[in-house]
């Protein structure tokens, strides 16, 4: 069939999707501070992919002073999940204003339950790969501790990350098992110095080509 029938905006739309459909993308999943937003910067040096951070996105929602960025506010200082509508659209949007550009996507923070992983591939597409950025509770906690002392976000205090982690192991350890059973899934020590991890995920992004 042709696109004679639709409008102007409807076949505007049919082709962004389309864009995205055959993009490149990458899941970045670990637990708060294991090290996504670290290594997603150097694959962005490397390779020229485009990071989007859910929790950045959500986080420039809330700078912007808009009624809806003070509901997002008050959810994530308590570390709970925004809902996920409201995350994937921002994910979407992004990616579509970056599609006759990008190399890829690097999609950090993002499925946080199995069921934004599944929403995310019935609007956007599937995902090549899941980087799965593994540290132990122990390391997180002194590392978000730390980067607490500067980072000014209102979720890097003690009661906030224990819940942060908590929800980690309930609702996003299951995602990296979801993907596992397609063989997507590489796992990065970031226990190792931010070097060495790179390392490891450069070979697991090669891969992809
Ligand atoms: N030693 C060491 N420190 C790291 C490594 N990766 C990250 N860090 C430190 O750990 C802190 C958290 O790293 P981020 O990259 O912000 O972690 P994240 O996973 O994006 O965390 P959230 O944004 O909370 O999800 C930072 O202050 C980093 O300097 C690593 O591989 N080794
Ligand atoms: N997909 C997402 C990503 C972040 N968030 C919210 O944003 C907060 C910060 O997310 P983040 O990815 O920057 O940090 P971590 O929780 O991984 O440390 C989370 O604790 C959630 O409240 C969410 O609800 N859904
Ligand atoms: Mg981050």
């Amino acid at each position: 069939m042709g696109l004679g029938c639709l409008s102007k905006s409807a076949v505007a739309v049919l082709k962004t999707d389309d864009k995205l459909k055959d993009a490149k993308i990458v899941f970045v999943v670990g637990g708060p501070g294991s090290g996504k937003g670290t290594q997603c910067e150097k694959i962005v040096a490397k390779y020229g992919y485009t990071h989007l951070s859910s929790g950045d996105l959500l986080r420039a929602e809330v700078a912007s002073g808009s009624e809806r960025g003070k509901q997002l506010q008050a959810i994530m200082q308590k570390g709970e999940l925004v809902p996920l509508d409201t995350v994937l659209d921002m994910i979407k949007e992004a990616m579509i204003a970056k599609a006759d550009v990008s190399k890829g996507y690097l999609i950090d923070g993002y499925p946080r339950e199995v069921k934004q992983g599944e929403e995310f591939e019935k609007k956007i597409g599937a995902p090549a790969l899941l980087l799965y950025v593994d540290a132990k509770a122990e390391t997180m906690v002194k590392r978000l501790m730390k980067r607490g002392e500067t980072s000014g976000r209102a979720d890097d205090n003690e009661e906030t990350i224990k819940k942060r982690l908590d929800l980690y192991y309930k609702a996003t350890e299951p995602v990296i098992a979801y993907y596992e059973k397609r063989g997507i899934v590489r796992k990065i020590n970031s226990e190792l110095p931010v070097d060495e991890v790179f390392a490891i995920v450069e070979k697991a992004i090669d891969e992809l080509k």
